[in-house]
């Protein structure tokens, strides 16, 4: 199938969060937003009534995936995936997590087998799934196991980065509790991270000599050891490989003071040690701008910046600006050389 009938897989998500009100937000504003055309796995019918409560007008047209870039225009293009769900906006529904799951297969397999061009997935509630058994903290970590069995041989260690206009993070480690990122604080891990960081800057955001900047994890960056220890024994030496294999590695830094806006001209990215040190200056600068994608993949996929903000499912508040922003990178990273 010709590259520009192609079109972008998106997952359900939570049947009970903002992720179809702003799939279909989005499909409603798709020529001003300027969007590109995608399929929703999901079960038809929820939609349709979550539409008709938001009071949305939107046709909606069951299809298989190759045919989703022909209806685009006309009509939102679901492929039915997953059992009937009930229409809660925001009370969880244990039974929906099977069908959650399901969709981010099944997206996922649509990419490996050549029917979509990328996978954008809607916000899910972790706690719920891990509920009913997902034993994956995050989207992230289960879409590199399902590389794994996509793409064997692949090479599949998924890094999370929060893209957004005017900054780029990646936490080191991600969906962890705080107690425990110092053991998990590893020179491997930092290496690993670092080097897929800069492969797909280089490869898939066209910048030919990528800058990284690190945290330190202490405060003022350990102060040579008397906050702490991690940027001596840990941070350092990795940085020193870094350099030494040609990445641009700067740091580690004091975390808090390289996220204004003439310390961010410094770098093309951010390297955090936890995920709160990264993604809290991220998603203040540009929560409704900036996407999540998963670097470290044989394949694209992105996501709204959010999560499934359950007090605004079903009242039509919910910004579509996020999903639309994954939607349009998710399509730009397709085609590589595009951004
Ligand atoms: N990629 C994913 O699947 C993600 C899932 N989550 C999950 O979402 C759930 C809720 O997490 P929270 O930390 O409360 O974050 P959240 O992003 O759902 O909500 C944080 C705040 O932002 C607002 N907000 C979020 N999206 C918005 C939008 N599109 N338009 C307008 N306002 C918006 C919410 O109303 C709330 O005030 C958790 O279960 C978490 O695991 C959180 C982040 C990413
Ligand atoms: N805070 C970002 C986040 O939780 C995204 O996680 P993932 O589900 O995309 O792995």
């Amino acid at each position: 199938m010709a590259r520009d009938k192609i079109s972008l897989a998106v997952t359900c998500g939570e049947p009970a969060g903002i992720g179809p009100d702003i799939t279909l937000l989005a499909w409603s504003a798709r020529k001003a937003l300027g969007l590109p055309s995608f399929y929703l796995r999901a079960d038809p019918g929820f939609i349709a009534r979550r539409a008709k409560r938001l009071g949305l007008d939107v046709p909606i047209q069951a299809v298989e995936p190759e045919d989703a870039a022909s209806v685009f225009a006309k009509s939102l293009p679901i492929v039915p995936t997953g059992s009937g769900l009930e229409d809660t906006p925001g009370v969880e529904a244990p039974a929906s997590a099977a069908s959650v799951i399901t969709s981010i297969e099944a997206c996922v397999e649509d990419c490996a087998k050549g029917r979509a061009s990328a996978v954008v997935t809607n916000p899910i509630n972790k706690a719920a799934l891990y509920g009913a058994g997902f034993t994956y903290p995050g989207h992230t970590e289960f879409l590199g196991h399902l590389a794994t069995r996509h793409w064997p041989g692949a090479s599949a260690t998924p890094v999370m980065m929060i893209a957004g206009p005017s900054l780029m993070v990646v936490p080191v480690t991600i969906h962890i509790a705080i107690a425990e990122v110092p053991a998990a604080l590893t020179q491997d891990l930092i290496l690993e991270t670092a080097r897929i960081t800069a492969a797909d800057l280089k490869t898939r955001f066209g910048i030919p000599s990528p800058r990284l900047a690190f945290c330190g994890l202490n405060p003022h960056a350990g102060e040579n050891g008397a906050m702490g220890q991690e940027e001596l024994t840990v941070i350092t030496p990795a940085l020193e490989i870094l350099r030494a294999e040609g990445i641009d590695a700067i740091g580690p830094l004091p975390a808090d003071t390289m996220f204004h806006p003439r310390a961010r001209e410094s770098y093309d990215v951010a390297l955090g040690m936890y995920h709160d040190q990264v993604l809290v200056p991220a998603k203040t600068i540009g929560f409704d701008d900036a996407v999540n994608v998963t670097l470290g993949l044989p394949f694209v996929r992105t996501s709204p910046d959010h999560g499934t903000a359950y007090g605004l499912a079903g009242t039509g508040k919910a910004r579509p600006d996020s999903f639309a922003a994954a939607l349009r990178m998710a399509a730009a990273l397709a085609n590589p050389g595009a951004l």
